[in-house]
């Protein structure tokens, strides 16, 4: 695995079950990730987004073009998935340990491995609880421990926060954000674009297509001066964001509307938290 190369797909093509005569689920697929991004994943059902996590996880063959995985490594990557996976232990403690005792870790380095997963996504106090006692949110943690202790490359998870509760996907988009921060990539799918402007930076697929790649400021807003300087009364067609028939988050529904009544802000909010700060600024 060479660390300081990036993940990239380079004309990307998966068709159904390998058979060339169908419709592709993915096409012409160009992607470069670095390390220590985080990058939101969005489009409507059916767009191919699980595709190109499994593409890029390993586990999803490219029929045509290259995939170079970079810091991704050979190995397939663990990823969290929307519904619970399937558990091999009864408690947080010994699922994370069943999965570095497949993963041939030395017996030796388990048990700091499994104390510093568990910590990471805040679950130290729970490691010896009954997983059937646990929220879907702190299952969810489990198994993104799982991954941190495999050492994946890349932390994915393919909407996993979408069958949860707010507070519970506050839990999990709040302990993510932390491991982000000390350095770890993340991929991040999701149909919530309160949680996709979050991000670094925004992958949009439409009909298997890369339809966007950029700044979340750039996908709600569009051109920017062109937004702030004359943004008409409909407020639609300006932004990408909408053009792919998303429904903004609702800090830049907004900041919008103030815009069309004459408010500019000094830098485009995507959060409440921004927002709020734009407004107080003045
Ligand atoms: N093995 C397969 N055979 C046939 N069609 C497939 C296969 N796998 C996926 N597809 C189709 O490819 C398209 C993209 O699927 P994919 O699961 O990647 O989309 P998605 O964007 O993750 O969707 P969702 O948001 O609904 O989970 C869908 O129309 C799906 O039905």
């Amino acid at each position: 695995m060479n660390l300081n190369e990036d993940l990239v797909l380079e004309d990307v093509t998966v068709y159904p079950e390998a058979d060339r005569t169908r419709t592709p689920i993915l096409r012409g697929i160009g992607l470069r990730i670095g390390r220590g991004e985080w990058i939101s994943v969005v489009g409507r059902n059916g767009s191919g987004k699980s595709t190109l996590i499994r593409t890029i996880a390993g586990v999803q063959p490219a029929h045509e073009g290259v995939v170079r995985r970079g810091f991704a490594g050979d190995e397939p990557i663990p990823y969290v998935m929307q519904r619970d996976h399937q558990w091999f232990g009864e408690t947080p403690r010994e699922e994370l340990v069943f999965w570095l005792e497949m993963r041939g870790e030395p017996a030796s380095r388990i048990r700091d491995k499994v104390d510093s997963a568990l910590a990471a996504v805040g679950l130290a106090e729970a490691a010896e609880r009954p997983l059937s006692q646990l929220s879907g949110g702190q299952r969810q943690l489990v198994a993104a421990a799982g991954c941190l202790a495999a050492d994946a490359p890349l932390l994915i998870f393919d909407e996993a926060t979408s069958m949860l509760d707010t507070a519970a996907r506050r839990l999990v988009f709040g302990a993510v954000r932390a491991i982000h921060a000390s350095g770890t990539t993340v991929l991040w799918l999701t149909h919530h674009q309160e949680e996709a402007a979050c991000g670094d930076r925004i992958v949009a697929l439409h009909h298997g297509s890369i339809a966007y790649d950029g700044p979340p400021a750039l996908f709600y807003y569009g051109e920017a001066e062109r937004f702030l300087g004359e943004f008409g009364d409909s407020g639609s067609g300006a932004a990408p964001c909408d053009a792919l028939g998303f429904e903004p988050p609702f800090a830049v529904r907004v900041a919008r509307e103030l815009m069309r009544h004459g408010v500019r802000f000094g830098r485009l909010p995507l959060t409440a938290e921004q927002l709020a700060d734009e407004v107080k600024a003045g």
